[in-house]
């Protein structure tokens, strides 16, 4: 799908769907408990309709009622022989259902598409073999067989946050203790956290010290009702495109959440911008924009809208711990680079790192960008879109769907033009 972005005032309102991590984890959990939950506030993407998918696979009964989804746990006693999970190209359902599959004893084939399994997993590779149980990886497919046990884990806290969460959903139902052991640097440490919100949710108890997590065994998820928070790694979308131009209300967006890409508010006040918060009301309004240094550290998928506010920001933004930005659904360091520098963004990169000197105004004429596939790399770029003072032409905008598919609804509902074409 190519779409045209024309240059745009929004104003208005705009409700920002359910976090696609908190509906994740919902689910598991939901899928992991005895007896029936009703989950509701959950927004269908790809992504999700993913998980919900591999669940079934793996036993659970899950059914959309209305705006809810009604899940009857499963006890993981799968009676098929080749259980197939299909992650379209969601890694949180590939890296958090690979530990939760092995405990059907089962051989469970896992596929996805895009770039899914180039994506790492050695450290699941790493944990198999340890434990001498299958681990298969082909280009197109990971198959396993056999069961993770009770263990010390010694995780890297580098690589991605996913595979913690992955053991965290598993070894509460594991007959003895684990530990987890997470090595320094820990980033993405915020979705950790989430997981473990979520598990106390559902009855599962895990204690911390430092970085190391114990997980009693023998535990059972209880059924629980919950309804999923709006997410703060879409509603930076919309704060980056008031910062830059305008004013808009941002709803559904809880103020005591957990998520850590809540950090956006601290960075759009720190460029300059103004926040203020009303229950679950976020109004965001334009001010003279200033440059900054940005940790990604803890939110990574900030990373792409950020680029876009620093390519208007005067003066030189630099961003630290970039590298998981480049073993995302597209290397969104290149990405960006690749298309701001379209709109003569002058942005250069380094392994870890991003450099953007921002100026006012950009007034190239028919640029037509490329989505690389990537959800966030088509949002941010049609932000950038409306903030441009000629039209563009975003090609393969339907990555979209992975996480947020009424996105350019949306923009049209703050009277952003946008159309197909
Ligand atoms: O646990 C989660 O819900 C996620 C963790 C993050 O990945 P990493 O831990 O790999 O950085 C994030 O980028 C991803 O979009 C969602
Ligand atoms: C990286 C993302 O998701 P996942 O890792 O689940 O594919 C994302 O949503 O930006």
């Amino acid at each position: 799908m190519k779409v045209k972005i024309y240059p745009s005032k929004v104003y208005g309102t705009v409700t920002i769907p359910s976090s696609k991590s908190m509906a994740h984890r919902a689910l598991i959990c939901a899928s992991l408990a005895k007896g029936c939950s009703t989950l509701s506030g959950i927004m269908p993407s790809k992504d999700i309709e993913a998980t919900i998918s591999c669940m079934q696979a793996l036993g659970a009964k899950i059914e959309k009622v209305e705006d809810n989804y009604i899940v009857h746990g499963t006890n993981l006693q799968v009676q098929v022989q080749n259980i197939l999970c299909d992650c379209h190209e969601s890694g949180s359902t590939l890296r958090f259902l690979i530990p939760v599959a092995s405990l059907t004893n089962q051989k469970v084939t896992f596929i996805g598409q895009g770039r899914l399994m180039k994506r790492p997993m050695d450290i699941y590779q790493t944990l198999f073999d340890q434990q001498n149980l299958s681990f298969i990886q082909e280009e197109d497919h990971i198959e396993i067989k056999g069961a993770l046990k009770e263990n010390h884990y010694t995780i890297p806290g580098n690589v991605s946050s996913q595979f913690i969460s992955g053991l965290l959903f598993t070894l509460p139902l594991l007959p003895k203790e684990s530990t987890i052991t997470i090595q320094e640097p820990f980033e993405s440490k915020s979705y950790v956290d989430l997981t473990l919100q979520m598990l106390k949710n559902f009855g599962i108890t895990i204690h911390q010290k430092g970085n190391t997590y114990s997980i009693p065994g023998s535990q059972h998820y209880q059924a629980k009702d919950v309804h999923v928070e709006g997410d703060y790694s879409q509603m930076a979308f919309f704060g980056a495109l008031a910062s830059l131009q305008s004013e808009l209300t941002i709803t559904n967006m809880d103020p005591d959440s957990m998520q850590g890409d809540k950090a956006i508010l601290q960075q759009l006040q720190n460029a300059g911008a103004k926040v203020s918060i009303k229950n679950d009301q976020i109004t965001v309004t334009h001010q003279l924009l200033q440059a900054q240094t940005i940790d990604l550290a803890n939110c990574p998928d900030l990373g792409p809208i950020l680029c876009v506010l620093a390519s208007f920001c005067k003066g030189y933004t630099h961003f630290i711990h970039a590298k998981r930005l480049r073993i995302k659904e597209s290397d969104r360091i290149e990405a960006m680079e690749s298309e701001l520098k379209k709109w003569g963004v002058d942005i250069s990169s380094t392994e870890d790192t991003i450099t953007i000197y921002g100026k006012e105004a950009y007034d190239r004429k028919d640029v037509i960008i490329d989505g690389h596939n990537d959800h966030r790399i088509v949002m941010a770029m049609s932000v950038f879109g409306l903030c441009a003072k000629h039209p563009s032409v975003i090609q393969g905008a339907e990555a979209i769907t992975k996480s947020y598919p009424t996105f350019f609804d949306d923009i049209l509902k703050i009277h952003g033009k946008v159309e197909t074409v």
